[in-house]
C-alpha cells in the first residue's frame, strides 16, 4: 500500500483509532537455522534471565541432535503460506509479513521493511495463544521494541504514524480446540489396538516459573491466568475428543533448580503413571501450535525414551499447525479486527505494545525498557 501523493506519513496520525489494517505481522520466537547460530540464538533468548550455563550448554546439544536447525522458523513459513491462502480466498487480503523475537528475521527489522513497503497499520498475530509474560506480555515488548527500532531510524516519525496492534489472545477458539481434539484423535489410532482404549490422555504446556504464574492476568483475578487458560484449553479439546478424564503436566522448564517452576514435569508424570499401572499415553502438547524444537526434543525424545523405559506405549498428538480449522481461526481473528473499528479495550492491550489497560496478560517481569 502506498501513500497518496504528497502526503508524509506524518499526515497519517489522525487516522491512529479507526482506519483499517493494510497488514499483518506474524511474530514468532525465532530458532536457529544451522550450527553456528545456535550459541548466538540462545545468548539472545536468556539475555539477563539468569539461565545456568551448564543449562544453556544443554539446551545447545539438543539443537545440535538436529543439526543446529530448528524447525520452528520453516513451520512458521508453512503457516503463513497457508494463511496467505486463506486470506486470498475469504479475505482481508493482506500481505503478511514475518518477524521474530530472538533470531532472524528479526522483528525490527521485518518492521522497518513493512514500514519501507507503505504499511502504516499493522495487525500482529503471535503465536503463542496464552495470557502470562511470556505468552502475552513480551510480545508487546517485541512489538515496542520494533516501534522504537523505527522511530530511531526515521528522525521526526511521530508517534501512532505506525500503528502496531496485537491480536488477542486465541487459547478459547472453538477451532483450535477442534484442531487439537483431531489431533488427539489421530494420534490415539497410532497406538496398539489393544492398548488404545487405555490411553491416558496427557496434555502438556511449557512450564513457567510459579511467580510469574501467579502474577499472570489481573489481580483481583487470583493472577495464574496462565495455568488456569491451560487447564481450561486442556478440558475443552479432551471433552471434544471424547476424553472424560485426563491429565494436565508441563514440559521444558529451566532457570535454576532452587526456583520453583510448574509441576508435574511430564517425565516425572510418566513415572507416577506407570506405578498406576497405565500401558499407553497419548501426549497432547496443547501449549505449543507447532512442532518446534521443546516439542520435538523434550516431547519426541526424552518423554518418549522415558515411556519406553517404562514399558509404557507412546504417542505424541500433532500440534495445530497448519490444519485448516486452526489457519482459518487466524483468517477469522484477523478479519475480526481487520476494520480498525471496534473498541480496543477488549483487547486488553494498548497498541504498539503499550502496558495492558486490564492487566490481560502480566506485569512486566523485568524493569520497563529504558524510554526513548
Ligand atoms: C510459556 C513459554 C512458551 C510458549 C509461548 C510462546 O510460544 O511464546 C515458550 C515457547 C518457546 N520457547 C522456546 C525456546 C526456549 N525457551 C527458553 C526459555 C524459557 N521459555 C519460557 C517460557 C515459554 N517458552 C521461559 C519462562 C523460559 C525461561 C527463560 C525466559 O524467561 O526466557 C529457552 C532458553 C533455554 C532454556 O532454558 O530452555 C529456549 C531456547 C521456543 C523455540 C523453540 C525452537 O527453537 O524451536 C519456543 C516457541
Ligand atoms: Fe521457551
Amino acid at each position: 500500500m502506498t501513500l497518496p501523493g504528497g502526503s508524509t506519513p506524518t499526515d497519517r496520525i489522525e487516522d491512529a483509532g479507526q482506519a483499517a489494517f493494510d497488514a499483518v505481522l506474524f511474530l514468532s520466537f525465532g530458532g536457529p537455522e544451522n550450527r553456528s547460530e545456535v550459541m548466538p540464538f540462545l545468548e539472545n533468548v536468556t539475555r539477563g534471565r539468569g539461565i545456568p550455563r551448564e543449562r544453556l550448554d544443554a539446551v545447545a546439544e539438543h539443537y545440535y541432535h538436529f543439526d543446529g536447525v530448528s524447525p520452528i522458523n520453516g513451520l512458521n513459513r508453512q503457516m503463513i503460506d497457508a494463511l496467505s491462502a486463506r486470506l486470498d480466498e475469504v479475505g482481508p487480503r493482506l500481505p503478511i509479513y514475518f518477524g521474530n523475537r530472538n533470531w532472524h528475521p528479526f522483528a525490527e527489522d521485518t518492521v522497518e521493511q513493512m514500514y519501507s513497503d507503505g504499511h502504516r497499520r499493522i495487525l500482529v498475530f503471535p503465536t503463542s495463544a496464552w495470557g502470562g509474560y511470556s505468552g502475552c506480555r513480551q510480545y508487546h515488548e517485541d512489538i515496542a521494541r520494533a516501534v522504537d527500532a523505527l522511530a530511531d531510524g526515521h528522525p521526526g516519525l511521530r508517534p501512532q504514524a505506525v500503528v502496531l496492534r496485537k491480536l488477542p489472545q486465541y487459547w478459547d477458539r472453538p477451532e483450535f480446540f477442534a484442531a487439537s481434539a483431531a489431533a488427539i484423535l489421530a494420534a490415539r489410532e497410532e497406538l496398539p489396538a489393544e492398548v488404545r482404549g487405555d490411553a491416558r490422555l496427557v496434555f502438556t504446556a511449557h512450564s513457567i516459573p510459579i511467580s510469574a504464574d501467579t502474577t499472570a492476568g489481573p489481580p483481583a483475578d487470583g493472577g495464574h491466568l496462565y495455568s488456569r487458560q491451560v487447564a481450561r484449553a486442556s478440558a475443552a479439546a479432551a471433552a471434544q475428543a471424547g476424553y472424560e478424564s485426563y491429565d494436565q503436566v508441563w514440559q521444558s522448564r529451566s532457570g535454576p533448580p532452587s526456583v520453583p517452576w510448574l509441576e508435574p514435569d511430564i517425565c516425572d508424570h510418566l513415572d507416577a503413571l506407570a506405578a498406576q499401572g497405565v500401558t499407553a499415553v497419548i501426549a497432547a502438547p496443547i501449549g505449543f501450535i507447532s512442532d518446534h524444537l521443546e516439542v520435538v526434543w523434550d516431547l519426541d525424545n526424552e518423554a518418549a525414551e522415558r515411556a519406553e523405559e517404562l514399558g509404557i506405549a507412546y504417542v505424541r498428538a500433532a500440534t495445530v499447525g497448519t490444519d485448516p480449522r486452526f489457519i482459518a481461526m487466524i483468517a477469522d481473528l484477523i478479519g475480526e479486527y481487520a476494520s480498525g473499528a471496534g473498541d480496543l479495550s477488549s483487547l486488553g492491550c494498548g497498541d504498539n505494545g503499550q502496558l495492558c489497560r486490564l492487566g490481560c496478560c502480566a506485569v512486566p517481569a523485568r524493569p520497563a525498557r529504558p524510554a526513548r
